[in-house]
């Protein structure tokens, strides 16, 4: 089975995607990661991730290692993320690694659970399942600051949220896979929904294939 999450930043589909995989014993693929490599490894060697050809490059030698890396979780990298992954070269780059993964995941795992901005619409239009997880901008600038916070971070929340409406206006913009609800996704409003609730209705549709 594979199961396809997407939404905007900070909209809990992670967490929810994390916690599917583990429940139902599926491989997870955490795609944001991969523009985070692609953009964090284009910062590292002092380029500007929005030229086309240094991203192209970036993401055809990425370094699977680096996606577990903690300095991908920054914001300045976020930024870099949402730039290269306005490329057409990068995200053609990417789409074999994520359908493979699909397809045939790892460890023998029966099923695949992938989040991130176009799973629904690009990398698996045919997913058996398919949520679109959002809430409002205030809610998700307010868990992002949060989070960061208990990470030590210092960091000021005006900042934060303006952040996510710059990255949000660009993934959802550009010409190329943008932020979108696949027509047949199941759309998760969480912003009055703590992450329990939310887990325990995804569960009721990934099992049943409906919520009802
Ligand atoms: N339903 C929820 N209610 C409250 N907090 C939540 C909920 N879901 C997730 N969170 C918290 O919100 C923060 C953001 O969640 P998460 O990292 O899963 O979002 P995301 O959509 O994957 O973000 P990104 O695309 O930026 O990686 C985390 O601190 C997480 O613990
Ligand atoms: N399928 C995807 C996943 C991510 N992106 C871009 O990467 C940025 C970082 O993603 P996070 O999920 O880690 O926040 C994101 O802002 C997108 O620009 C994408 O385009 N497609």
């Amino acid at each position: 089975m594979i199961v396809a999450i997407d939404g905007p930043a900070a909209s809990g589909k992670g967490t929810l995607a994390r916690r599917l995989a583990r429940h139902f014993g599926f491989a997870y693929l955490d795609t944001g990661s991969l523009y985070r490599a692609v953009g964090f490894a284009v910062l590292q060697a002092g380029g500007d991730p929005a030229d086309e050809a240094t991203a192209e490059v970036a993401a055809r030698s990425l370094d699977p290692a680096l996606l577990d890396d903690g300095r991908l979780r920054t914001d300045d990298v976020a930024q870099a993320a949402s730039k290269v992954a306005a490329i057409p070269a990068v995200r053609a780059a990417l789409l074999d690694f994520q359908r493979r993964f699909a397809a045939a995941p790892p460890d023998g795992a029966k099923g695949a659970v992938l989040d991130g901005r176009d799973i629904g619409t690009v990398v698996c239009p045919d997913a058996d399942r398919k949520m679109f997880v959002t809430a409002s901008i205030d809610v998700r600038a307010k868990r992002r600051f949060k989070e960061l916070r208990e990470k030590g971070l210092d960091v000021i929340e005006s900042a934060v949220r303006q952040d996510m409406v710059n990255r949000d206006a660009r993934d959802a913009g550009r010409s190329v896979a943008p932020l979108a609800p696949a027509e047949d996704a199941l759309v998760f409003d969480t912003s009055d929904l703590d992450a329990e609730q939310v887990f325990a209705l995804a569960v009721r549709y990934v099992t049943d294939g409906r919520l009802g």
